[in-house]
């Protein structure tokens, strides 16, 4: 899967690149072949009109060697021609190429089409995009030179429209209905079909919005320009459905409002202030702070949440992608009932699991052991995660509270969450329940625990991370484990404690 990760977009890159130079090199060596042939053939043209131009053909075949020559032709030349001419060595190499780079890298399939216009229209829902100011290649007010042709927002309208998506379906394919009408590409018919194309979408879009008055006014139009559009047939199965189902609108879930404001950066309505947040230098934390005090900016008190800044140097977090190189990511998915784990939209991104037996894990475990006071014994494998097109963790708990996985000692007691890149756009992590929304700041580091002193779960750590709207972001995920840790965070009585 390619959509889920900007890391293994990169692969779609190089796939692409190779795919360029074969085909160039293709054409060449066809073109190189065709211009032999060409002047072979020239050649051979001209014997044979030499000898037709004789008044008197027998005079030209009774010479012997003219004889001679047109069976040396027929035997030996035209063979020569044509063996190479139906095998086709270029393309036989070719075709090679194409088949190696399907069976390395893999070409993408309609499910990762779908799954990058999903993407793009979570960026929609979350952040109010509109259909027009992403095809003009605005995006969040801020202009990248990505502006898009009708085609590409046609294939994005058909897209949405199998995927359910009928309001914003029809958003796109008024974006390209528009784009071609200003910009037209071809003579006046061509446009036309293709406008009867886009009004053919247009109403079905519009029938199952519950529209279909405007759906059947959109029919008439196209069959008005093309009588013979396949749009009769739309016409004839729209007639004998059933009415549509005008309520057909998905609800938003009751934390998607708070989601979508904190993800933009904007505060929820405050309910009165608690004790004022503080940023402060702690070199008593462990002797190893002495010399480098931690820069802790508190970003909820209680229960408490801190951003630890410049923990990680570049160098470092080079490493850990040196470390993340040499194994698989592979597709995020979420803990189901029974253990079972399924792959779903709310989460898309892409993971590996790096242990603590390389230097650079050694000393992220020792950071982490003395910022936190845990033991590492505890703690799972760092899951080093990159997220795709779109690519969010819709809001959750870190804890499982039931279910636990077996070789658990424990539920996720804290969560130590490191950012490894700067996000261009989008990408906040936010409590949706404690109005916080964090920008991701590479080389920084989040912690907080899930569960209460007494080991009971804290509801309130419900948190998420928001759709990315521009750039690649990688975070280093560490859950500890209540086991281990009797000790160094003794429990209490009451489980709000
Ligand atoms: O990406 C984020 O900011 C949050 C990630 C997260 O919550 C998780 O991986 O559990
Ligand atoms: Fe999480």
């Amino acid at each position: 899967e390619f959509y889920s990760s900007v890391d293994s977009m990169q692969d779609l890159g190089q796939l692409e690149l190779e795919l360029l130079n074969a085909t160039r090199s293709y054409l060449k060596a066809q073109q190189q072949e065709i211009n032999l042939f060409r002047k072979f053939v020239e050649q051979l043209k001209q014997e044979h009109d030499m000898a037709m131009d004789l008044t008197n053909l027998d005079d030209y075949l009774g010479h012997p060697l003219h004889a001679f020559r047109l069976i040396k032709r027929l035997v030996y030349d035209w063979d020569a021609l044509h063996a190479p001419l139906v095998e086709n060595k270029p393309r036989e190499e070719y075709r090679q190429v194409v088949d190696n780079l399907s069976k390395e890298v893999g070409f993408p399939d309609l499910s990762e089409l779908q799954g990058a216009v999903k993407g793009v229209a979570r960026l929609q829902r979350v952040y109010n995009f509109t259909a027009s100011d992403l095809a003009d290649g605005i995006i969040n007010g801020f202009f990248y030179d990505s502006a898009m042709d009708w085609r590409e927002c046609y294939e994005i309208g058909v897209q949405l429209f199998d995927l359910g998506e009928h309001q914003r379906s029809l958003e796109w394919l008024q974006v390209a209905f528009n784009l071609l009408r200003t910009n037209p590409e071809m003579d006046g018919d061509d446009n036309s079909h293709f406008m009867a194309d886009i009004r053919e979408y247009a109403a079905l879009a519009n029938f199952e919005l519950g529209n279909p008055k405007r759906a059947g006014r959109l029919l008439e139009k196209v069959l008005q320009a093309e009588p013979t559009h396949p749009a009769q047939l739309i016409r004839n199965y729209l007639d004998h459905r059933e009415g549509s189902r005008i309520d057909q609108q998905k609800r938003d879930p009751s934390w998607f409002s708070n989601y979508t404001r904190l993800c933009q950066g904007r505060a929820l309505p405050e309910r009165g202030g608690g004790s004022p947040l503080r940023c402060f230098l702690d070199g008593k934390r462990h002797a190893y702070f002495t010399l480098a005090p931690l820069q802790v900016e508190q970003v909820h008190l209680e229960p408490d949440i801190n951003v630890y800044h410049g923990i990680l140097t570049l160098d470092q977090i080079d490493s850990i992608f040196v470390e993340a190189d040499k194994l698989q990511m592979t597709r995020s998915g979420v803990a189901g009932a029974g253990g079972t784990r399924t792959v779903l939209d709310l989460r898309v991104s892409q993971q590996t699991w790096l242990d603590y037996e390389s230097p650079i894990m050694k000393s992220i475990a020792r950071l982490v052991a003395y910022i936190s006071g845990f033991d590492m014994a505890g703690a799972e494998p760092m899951q080093v995660a990159n997220y795709g097109v779109g690519g969010q963790y819709e809001p959750h708990p870190d804890y499982f509270e039931v279910n636990l996985p077996t070789d658990f000692k424990g539920d996720r007691i804290s969560t130590s969450m490191f950012y490894l890149s700067d996000v261009e756009q989008g990408g906040y992590t936010v409590f949706t329940k404690l109005n916080v929304f964090l920008p991701p700041i590479k080389g920084a580091l989040v912690m907080w625990h899930n569960l209460h002193r007494s080991l009971d779960v804290d509801p309130r750590t419900y948190h998420a991370g928001c759709p990315v709207i521009v750039g690649s972001k990688r975070i280093g995920n560490i859950w500890m484990h209540s086991g281990h840790q009797e000790f160094r965070r003794p429990c209490n009585l009451t489980s709000d404690s």
